[in-house]
């Protein structure tokens, strides 16, 4: 097995890297769906270069290189001890140079390992198998979808469903339902794998199980296939849309398994994952540990461009666009109204979780009266010199600060903060008490993102660790849209009441 380890560094940065053939179908397929010059379509053309850049760069395609999780078939006499620490090591060795973000935490003291490596990361699970070969499969899913996983108990009762039973109809309102909380937070359009049955744990497993099925298969339980189909056809019908700018396209995927229950429990288990959908497989020789096979990498090379219609000049002319420089003042944010679409350049501020938590105890190391904050953790490199370099740098999900941020802005003067799926009313209303504006970046554009940041001209709170630090970043053409403004609107407000009202179309039984 002396190659084994190199096989399994191959296998963490292929998979950070480069979006798999089936999930690029997909994507190719939604873009040709989307009416030219919408929001939507202009997302999915950054997210179809962002994912492209990822392939040239050799880069993270998302900045969130998720929490590694490694299923692992054996034959018998596999050494699996040996095994998991060259899994180790090749993690290690990848998050060293730039290909995953240090995204291992302690859960009680917040300090990053800073190698990907500590107390339960990362997950491998290991199967023995009859087959005389090693099947090594890998998912790096980020914390903005896993935090859109979502379990049901049946029966019970869903907002715009009514009830939902014990039986093959409410299991389909539990997934209606799974899609349309998500909402764009875990960066729509997405995949769910769902797991009917099981306790708790075993429910969720078999979800995120369902995410290693390859997009295109066909369910071979009939009624299980006809589920799957439905929630296809369906679920786009809630008008969501790529990063819940509303549009056609919602979900991309839906997989569907089923494992036996005890008497009590009924358990749905959704596993939500991005369109940034990054899971390879590789079959192994068990000698050599050379990777004989890619999984999931079949079929032509897909052209995103191809079938690409341009936005006629009507409707480009349709879409506002207004360039912003830091310090801005109140008369400026004033004059942004919702679906503007903003092309920064000049200085930007990343504050996340801990630098929110942060704000809201201490004084601000830097002065950001008139300033924009970007939620964002990005994946840094020092060179020999010292300096910082950005490898991946997309935004995270707002929603989290939304205790904090109204207050953060007031205090501080902050006019702008940048980040993805939107935020709350309490932000809504500081926005427009103090002239304030939510702009949405594309989540998962890392590498577009990364493109427009020019420089990095300087670093605090470094104790947080690289993702939660608080970096100075000059850009240049960083587009975003705003989805909230001072006047009291919010695109998210919107499409969540009306998808809420469309899921309602999905009340009475289907499957009888
Ligand atoms: O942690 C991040 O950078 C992003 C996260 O995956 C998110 O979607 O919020
Ligand atoms: S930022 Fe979006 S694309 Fe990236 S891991 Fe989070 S949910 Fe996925």
């Amino acid at each position: 097995m002396e190659n084994f380890y190199e096989s399994m560094y191959q296998l963490v940065v292929e998979t950070s890297t480069n979006l798999p053939k089936d999930v690029r179908r997909a994507i190719a397929q939604a873009k040709l769906k989307e009416s030219a010059g919408t929001r939507s379509a202009m997302s999915l053309a950054t997210i179809a270069n962002n994912i492209k850049m990822a392939d040239d760069n050799i880069s993270p395609i998302c900045q969130d290189t998720g929490l590694p999780t490694f299923k692992i078939k054996v034959p018998v006499g596999a050494n699996q001890l040996e095994m998991t620490k060259d899994i180790k090591r090749a993690i290690e060795q990848a998050t060293k140079d730039g290909k995953l973000r240090p995204n291992s935490v302690d859960s009680i003291t917040g300090s990053n390992s800073g190698d990907n490596l500590g107390e339960g990361t990362p997950v491998i699970k290991f199967e023995q198998w009859e087959n005389d070969y090693i099947d090594a499969r890998l998912i790096l899913k980020g914390g903005g979808c896993e935090n859109k996983n979502i379990q049901y108990s049946l029966p019970c009762e869903l907002e715009g469903l009514g009830k939902a039973g014990r039986d093959l109809d409410g299991i389909r309102k539990c997934i209606m339902h799974s899609v349309y909380q998500a909402q764009g937070q875990g960066c729509s359009a997405g995949f769910i794998g769902v797991g009917i049955g099981g306790d708790r744990t075993s429910g969720y497993e078999l979800a995120k199980n369902q995410l290693f099925r390859r997009v295109d298969d066909i369910n071979e339980r009939e009624e299980l296939r006809k589920l799957e189909e439905y929630v296809m056809e369906h679920a786009n019908e809630l008008g969501i849309g790529t990063m819940g700018f509303g549009g056609e396209t919602t979900l991309l995927g839906c997989k569907v398994g089923v494992i036996n229950r005890i008497p009590a429990s009924f358990f749905v288990s959704v596993a939500y994952n991005c369109w940034a959908y990054r899971r390879l497989g590789v079959l192994i020789n068990p000698e050599s540990g050379s990777i004989n096979e890619w999984l999931y990498q079949d079929g032509e090379d897909i052209d995103f461009s191809q079938g690409e219609v341009a936005a006629t000049e009507e409707q480009s002319a349709d879409i506002r666009e207004v360039v912003l420089e830091a310090p801005i003042t109140e008369e400026k944010i004033r004059e942004l109204k919702v679906g503007d679409v903003v092309r920064i350049n000049g200085m930007m501020y990343t504050g996340r979780d801990a630098i929110h938590k942060y704000l809201s105890e201490n004084d601000s190391p830097v002065d950001l009266n008139g300033q924009i904050i970007y939620h964002c953790g990005p994946v840094m490199l020092k060179d020999e010199d010292g300096n910082y370099h950005v490898k991946a740098a997309g935004p995270t999900t707002s929603i989290r600060e939304e205790p904090y941020q109204g207050d953060i802005m007031k205090r501080f003067g902050i006019r702008a903060v940048i980040g993805k799926g939107g935020m709350g009313p309490k932000t809504l209303k500081a926005l427009e008490e103090h002239g304030g504006v939510y702009l949405n970046a594309i989540g998962g554009a890392a590498q577009y993102y990364a493109d427009c940041i020019k420089s990095v001209e300087g670093v605090d709170l470094m104790q947080f660790g690289i993702p939660e630090a608080m970096w100075h970043l000059k850009v240049e053409g960083f587009t975003a849209v705003v989805t909230m403004d001072s006047h009291g609107n919010s695109l998210h407000a919107d499409v969540d009441k009306s998808s809420l009202e469309k899921l309602g179309n999905f009340k009475e039984p289907v499957f009888k």
